[in-house]
């Protein structure tokens, strides 16, 4: 075993060559047989565990206000005495967690399951073996080893903790690490250095690390640790990377804290109630806690997780693979969408068109310098590079340039500066080359070709420039302009100063034809209530036309630059108003989806590059295709295997369908919850004795929460898939004001039936264990009633609720009747019980039918 040294500031110092020795690698890379060997030794490169381990799970179903709770309850229990209820209690903690974490391991089994999915990929020289050529192919993230060479370009997340041993201009956007927001330089250390402070593993220039990504330039590095000995792995394993609250962790805790405001009211009431009442404040206590235990839905969390699973599994056949499991529900939110022009409403490729000179002439010149500047850039070709080195490949070209031409200089492509200039040189003089968008490159050109001579620029011949490039975009063909300057061989560098004083040859276009479900795809949006709006880095008039060609009203189109100018209410006021945003650079795209969301927006956002990286973290569902580079598609929340926007409306759908089971769930349980509650409010004024036992209240709950599991299963009514849902904490209220007295009301005529009919007034246990089978009943009931605007459920949820009403109804006959203290019922009651069910469904498919009337949408 070969002893690694991890990432340590001392191997950002060191010479390449002690770096190679270190970890037993050479430049040429590894042979399959060490990378083999080696992968055994340190396990495959998972950067997060796949998933939780054991005590990390169990912590998680331990941690719940429901168990803290029945805790409470055992303990009060056991202070007074009541050994059999704080057994009974422990009994029901213990099995309470046991359901969590079974069902928690479950989800994580699902979801793992789907998330594999979706690779990344690393590029990696290795030899096949000793004496065998050096070759680069793409190997699994998971497949690196300490001593692998990897190679880096823009859009690739650092695959492990790696030294880089070369790099042109290499930038690395470290923020997932440090929270530093701006990129930083990576290069070589200029020499070894004394310091009198080691610096931090990050801040050290020659180290980059797993989990960060290359926002520019490129590199060779070789690997110094990998998985969970990675320096990102041992943030992972001490907490979970914070994220902004999403929509969806909003909405949880609104409507978390709704239903403590009504514990917090109801509480006191009680027990004050029972306290005068009865004179007895020990038993006034228990009670009291024991309605508090009633009013949890402490299912919640499981359900919710249940649901999530569920969901994950549903989307990734519809091709929606769901990497964080809360945004299925953010998805279902979403009211805007925001997406990126290219791949996402247009083809994946761009085709070349044509090369035109400045008077709009077919000259190939153009396209020839071009193809020029391609061939020799160090950075990774993006679509349009592909298309201009596909124009001329297979000519034999590549030997010419080859044997006429030498490199330079390079100063890269940057979504911010729009254009790549790349330096040849070739018989004693350095020809300069330049490429991107017109309205960066023509600025900085002084002269233009036009039929083979040089001739000045006039402000007459700019106009017609500019007139040339509109009247192609406004075909929707994207236009390169390409520039050239030649000079005398120069030792120093080359920088962007140098972009200037250019001689303007001519243009490239190319058409990027819009994907032919596009269009259809933003109409199924706008029919789901989601509006789509275009952020792009690309010219206003191309934006435009797309924006026309896939039915988006473009309206006025606005530009990065406005969008820098304004202030963040201005911003606010201006998205809201706009459609189409054109020459927007990575920043800004962020910026516009930070203000919708403060807006109050639910966004959404779809993007490929490394220039989307931010706006994809800050959007509320981040959204990457499967073919994107690996830094969106690490950023993104969820990813499409197909690349298709109509493959989204169904996630939507999807996502709808899981939080609206969600949500029936929380609505229907707190509602009869605190109909419960309300009941024994009631019954704590006029009964000597308690209506219920805590204990009992606890077993009921349970066996209702087991059955509520199989809501996951539920259909849900088309009407609700149509517009955007999201948590309401006010509709929760309202709910539970309404359906919760309904079914307080049948529960007091349950009592009055217990009373006069049965004599229960001087037999607890007898009318403990009627209200017992109705409260069970009517809630499990209930649940079918309010789930949709249909009354029936799909089959799981009819079966598990009449298998919880049949364990509920019998409990009395078991041999664990004793430990709940109930006995057997008479059948008269059973009749009676009958009846009262019966009329309740009919009141709460009335109440139901006025209550939709009045809020509309509700279902
Ligand atoms: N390879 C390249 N060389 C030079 N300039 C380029 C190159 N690729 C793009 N550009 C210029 O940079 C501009 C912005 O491109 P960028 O990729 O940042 O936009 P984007 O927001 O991803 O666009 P889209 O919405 O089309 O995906 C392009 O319109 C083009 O003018
Ligand atoms: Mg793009």
């Amino acid at each position: 075993m070969i002893g690694f040294p991890g990432v340590t500031p001392e191997l950002g110092d060191a010479p390449v060559l002690t770096v190679f020795r270190r970890l037993a690698g050479s430049p040429k890379g590894l042979t399959e047989a060490e990378a083999e060997e080696r992968l055994r030794e340190h396990g495959d490169n998972h950067l997060e565990p796949t998933r939780a381990g054991a005590p990390r799970r169990i912590r998680a179903a331990v941690r719940s206000p429901f168990v803290a709770l029945l805790t409470g309850l055992g303990v009060v229990f056991a202070a007074v005495g009541d050994v059999r209820g704080a057994v009974t209690v422990a009994v029901m903690v213990v099995l309470s967690v046991l359901l969590r974490f079974w069902q928690h391991t479950r989800s994580e089994r699902a979801v793992g399951a789907v998330r594999v999915r979706v690779t990344t990929t690393a590029t990696v020289r290795r030899r096949a073996g000793d004496g065998y050529p050096a070759t680069e192919r793409e190997v699994p993230t998971a497949d690196l080893v300490p001593g692998d060479v990897v190679l880096l370009g823009p859009g690739d997340v650092v695959p492990a903790d790696v030294r880089v041993v070369a790099a042109t201009d290499l930038v690395v956007d470290q923020s997932a690490l440090s929270g530093e927001a701006l990129p930083v330089r990576k290069r070589l250390p200029s020499r070894p250095r004394r310091r009198a402070k080691p610096p931090q593993p990050v801040d050290t220039p020659a180290l980059a690390f797993a989990g960060t990504s290359v926002v520019g330039g490129n590199a060779t590095a070789v690997v110094v640790a990998t998985g969970a000995a990675t320096y990102f792995g041992s943030l992972a394993a001490q907490a979970d990377a914070p994220r902004a609250e999403s929509s969806f962790d909003a909405g949880v805790r609104r409507v978390g804290w709704t239903l403590v405001r009504f514990m917090l009211v109801m509480v006191p009431i009680v027990l004050a109630v029972n306290g005068t009442v009865t004179g007895n404040w020990a038993q006034a206590a228990m009670f009291a806690v024991a309605v508090a235990v009633g009013l949890t839905p402490e299912m919640l969390p499981v359900i919710v997780t249940t649901n999530l699973a569920r969901g994950a599994s549903a989307l990734s056949r519809r091709q929606v693979i769901v990497k964080r499991l809360d945004a299925i529900q953010d998805l279902a939110a979403m009211d805007v969408l925001c997406v990126d022009k290219t791949g996402t409403l247009t083809e994946d490729r761009v085709a070349f068109a044509h090369s035109i000179d400045v008077d709009g002439r077919p000259d190939g010149e153009a396209a020839e310098y071009a193809y020029l500047a391609v061939h020799f850039q160090t950075g990774r070709p993006d679509r349009l590079d592909e298309a201009i080195a596909g124009l001329l490949a297979g000519d034999g070209e590549d030997v010419l340039t080859d044997a006429l031409f030498t490199k330079a200089g390079e100063i890269g492509f940057d979504h911010a500066r729009r254009r790549a200039t790349v330096v040849v040189r070739r018989a004693g003089a350095d020809i300069l080359v330049s490429k991107g968008d017109p309205d960066e490159i023509v600025p900085r050109c002084t002269h233009a070709r036009r039929a083979g001579e040089v001739v000045g620029l006039t402000a007459a011949a700019r106009r017609d420039v500019a007139d040339l490039v509109r009247a192609y975009a406004e075909h929707g063909m994207r236009i390169l302009a390409v520039a050239a300057r030649q000079g005398p061989v120069r030792l120093g560098r080359y920088t962007e100063d140098d972009e200037s004083g250019l001689v303007l040859v001519g243009f490239a276009g190319f058409v990027d034809p819009v994907r032919e479900g596009a269009a259809a795809a933003v109409e199924t949006l706008a029919a789901h209530g989601i509006a789509v709006k275009i952020l792009t880095g690309d010219n206003p008039h191309v934006a435009a036309r797309v924006a026309e060609q896939v039915g988006v009203p473009a309206g006025d189109v606005v530009l990065g630059a406005d969008v820098e100018a304004a202030d963040d209410a201005g911003l606010r006021a201006l998205v809201e108003r706009t459609t189409v945003f054109a020459k927007l650079a990575p920043a800004q795209k962020a910026r516009i989806v930070t203000a919708l969301r403060a807006n109050g927006r639910v966004a959404g956002f779809v993007g490929d590059g490394v220039n989307d990286v931010a706006a994809l973290r800050t959007a509320d569902a981040g959204i990457a295709p499967d073919t994107a580079t690996d830094a969106a598609k690490d950023a993104a929340d969820l990813v499409l295997l197909e690349r298709d926007l109509g493959v989204l409306a169904h996630g939507v759908a999807e996502g709808r369908r899981t939080l609206g089971n969600t949500l029936k769930y929380v609505n229907i349980t707190a509602a009869s919850n605190f109909g419960n509650v309300l009941t024994l409010l009631a019954a704590s004024a006029f009964l000597p004795f308690l209506p219920i036992l805590p204990l009992q209240l606890v077993v009921a709950n349970l066996l209702y929460d087991a059955a509520q599991i199989a809501l996951a299963w539920d259909r849900v009514d088309a009407a609700y898939l149509h517009a955007p849902r999201r948590w309401d904490a006010r509709g929760l209220t309202r709910f539970m004001l309404v359906f919760g007295p309904v079914s307080s009301l049948f529960d007091l005529s349950t009592f009055a039936v217990l009373w006069w009919v049965f004599g229960a007034g001087t037999d607890p246990l007898l009318f403990r264990t009627g209200w017992f089978a109705e409260s069970l009943l009517s809630q499990l009931l209930v649940v079918l009633v309010l789930r949709g605007r249909g009354i029936r459920g799909s089959r799981p949820v009819e079966l598990a609720a009449a298998a919880a009403a049949l364990a509920g109804v019998l409990l009395p006959w078991s041999p664990a009747a004793g430990l709940v203290l109930m006995r057997p019922l008479p059948a008269a009651f059973l009749l009676w019980l009958a009846a009262v069910l019966a009329s309740y469904v009919v009141a709460g498919l009335l109440v139901k039918r006025w209550y939709a009337r009045r809020h509309p949408g509700w279902w």
